[in-house]
């Protein structure tokens, strides 16, 4: 699902208008309804409503909302902040149409009390941030004690660029028409975006179709159409032949997930290099995997190389200084995509000729820390930290996932792809070690490193929604989501 910025979002309202065609009221009316269909499922009539309501055409929605809402026999207040003399054109006729009691926003006079507020004062059309008497109503929404739906948008956060400034609705839950947008996917905003959702209202998909962007959204259906079909004849030979090198003393169960994780993702055969503390270990808690037992006890001090379609580095490796020689006379004779991670990317980062030696298509795998140390610089916002993702992506001719929720995925050609599965469940020790024993086994079964990438980090969060619905995500933890991983293959295939 393609991610566009507030400029092609206008662009495709018009186009639709004018194509579908339909007239802006009668978009605006669908687009209404489309909101009233999620709340009515969530709330319940004898809740009271507050609508606040700007003067554009967020606001028009908000009024559109309101008179629906009393149809449908909600008890339901509208406040109206601006001149609505100026209004735009489909404002003015909603207000007309509306039969409910209508306050003007007054800076010196507390909002009428409400269970739920839904906030339509501005969306994609916020042109500055919001100040004066719009930032007090903003402050009194958040202090009213009132859970808060937003329109399209919480009102005063911008769309597709940082908002300097706090005076933004702090929503539950927003409802945006038909596509997410770009700040929905980054931490910051979360705290004002609440949980949110895309309904749809019918926007050209011709036009969608022809937008050029470099931000997209992952759906079930396009990870779908990634998955290879497996076919009666296929031998363990056709399914690859994956290496994870990792462990070391103490953290030899890192190893283990990555390990159990791969199993579970497709690969057909599966080596696992460790020192030698870990050998046993390995083979009692997974049989299927082959060992090959480094000469140290506690620490990797060689890798090997030869004959794996895939290898993955990282996952309890440590940072031992025989551990970085180790990866460096690796790396300066290996060419093929690797996966890279954790302490992988941690020596990476203290060792910085290191990188240059990094494979073409490798796929990095930081979560925010192993990123910042990795970059060697810091950012200012979480749109900035995209820009320099894209950046590091482009200068290692390789795949960078950094992980948390709404995992980013960037590639080299500047496409961003972002995660649509997973669950604050995961945020446990050892999810990310599960995520690359996915990621060598699919790499491994001979997928590109995008899609590699792609299935990986879908298929991985998706095993976690499937833990959290049967175990909560308190007590899940980053084992359970191997056992999940078969639920995740059967739902996408
Ligand atoms: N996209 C679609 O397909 C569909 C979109 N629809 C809806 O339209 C919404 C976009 O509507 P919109 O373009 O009229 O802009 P909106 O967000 O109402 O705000 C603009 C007004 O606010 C003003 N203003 C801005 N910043 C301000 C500030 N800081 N402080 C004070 N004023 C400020 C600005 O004034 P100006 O910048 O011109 O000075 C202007 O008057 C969209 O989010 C969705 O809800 C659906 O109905 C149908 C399908
Ligand atoms: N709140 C969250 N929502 C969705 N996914 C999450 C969340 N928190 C963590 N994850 C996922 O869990 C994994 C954690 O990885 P990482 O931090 O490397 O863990 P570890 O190093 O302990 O193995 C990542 O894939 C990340 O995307
Ligand atoms: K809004």
């Amino acid at each position: 699902m393609k991610i566009l910025s507030v400029e092609n979002i206008r662009d495709l309202d018009a186009y639709t208008i004018e194509h579908e065609p339909i007239s802006s009221f009668d978009l605006m009316e669908r687009a209404s309804k489309a909101f009233v269909q999620w709340f009515v499922s969530k709330v319940t009539s004898d809740k009271s409503i507050l609508v606040v309501a700007g003067t554009g055409n967020n606001g028009g929605d908000g009024l559109a909302v309101a008179r629906m809402l009393h149809d449908k026999k909600y008890q339901v207040k509208v406040v109206i902040i601006g001149n609505k003399d100026s209004g735009s054109d489909d404002f003015k006729t909603n207000l007309k149409r509306l039969s409910t009691q209508v306050f003007e926003f007054d800076s010196e006079a507390k909002l009428p009390k409400a269970d739920i507020i839904i906030d339509a004062i501005f969306g994609s059309g916020l042109s500055r941030p919001a100040e004066g008497k719009y930032a007090i109503l903003i402050e009194q929404i958040n202090e009213s004690g009132a859970e808060v739906a937003s329109i399209d948008m919480p009102s005063g956060l911008f769309a597709d660029r940082t908002t300097e400034g706090k005076s933004i609705v702090r929503a539950n839950a927003t409802v945006s028409f038909q596509l997410p947008k770009l700040a929905f996917m980054l931490p910051e905003t979360y705290e004002y975006v609440g949980n949110w959702h895309t309904v749809d209202i019918g926007l050209s998909q011709k036009f969608i179709s022809e937008q050029e962007t470099s931000n997209y959204y992952i759906t079930a259906s396009f990870v779908k159409s990634l998955i290879k079909q497996t076919g009666k004849f296929d031998h363990k030979g056709m399914n690859g032949n994956a290496l994870i090198v990792g462990g070391s003393l103490g953290k030899i169960g890192a190893a283990v997930l990555a390990a159990k994780a791969a199993l579970r993702s497709g690969v057909g055969l599966l080596t696992v290099q460790v020192p030698r503390v870990g050998n046993s270990i390995l083979q009692v808690a997974a049989p299927e995997a082959m060992t090959i037992l480094d000469d140290q006890e506690n620490l990797i001090s060689s890798i090997t190389s030869d004959g794996y379609n895939a290898i993955a580095i990282g996952p309890g490796l440590g940072t031992d200084s025989t551990t970085v020689k180790a990866l460096g006379n690796f790396l300066t004779d290996y060419q093929k995509p690797l996966v890279l991670d954790a302490d992988a990317l941690n020596i990476l980062s203290d060792n910085r000729v290191l990188m240059e030696l990094i494979p073409e298509n490798s796929i990095l795998t930081p979560h925010p820390k192993e990123f910042k140390r990795l970059l060697g610089e810091s950012w200012q916002n979480d749109f900035e930290r995209l820009d320099k993702q894209k950046e590091l992506s482009k200068k290692l001719k390789s795949i960078i996932i950094l992980k948390g929720a709404h995992s980013s995925i960037s590639l080299p050609n500047g496409e961003v792809y972002f995660n649509s599965t997973g669950n604050e469940g995961m945020a446990k020790g050892g999810s990310g070690d599960v995520l690359t024993g996915m990621l060598v086994s699919i790499l491994g079964q001979g997928y590109s490193s995008r899609d590699a990438a792609i299935l990986g980090v879908f298929l991985h969060g998706s095993a976690g929604d499937f833990a959290k619905n049967q175990l909560g995500s308190i007590a899940m933890k980053s084992g359970d989501l191997i056992n999940f991983i078969p639920e995740a293959y059967a739902h996408i295939c």
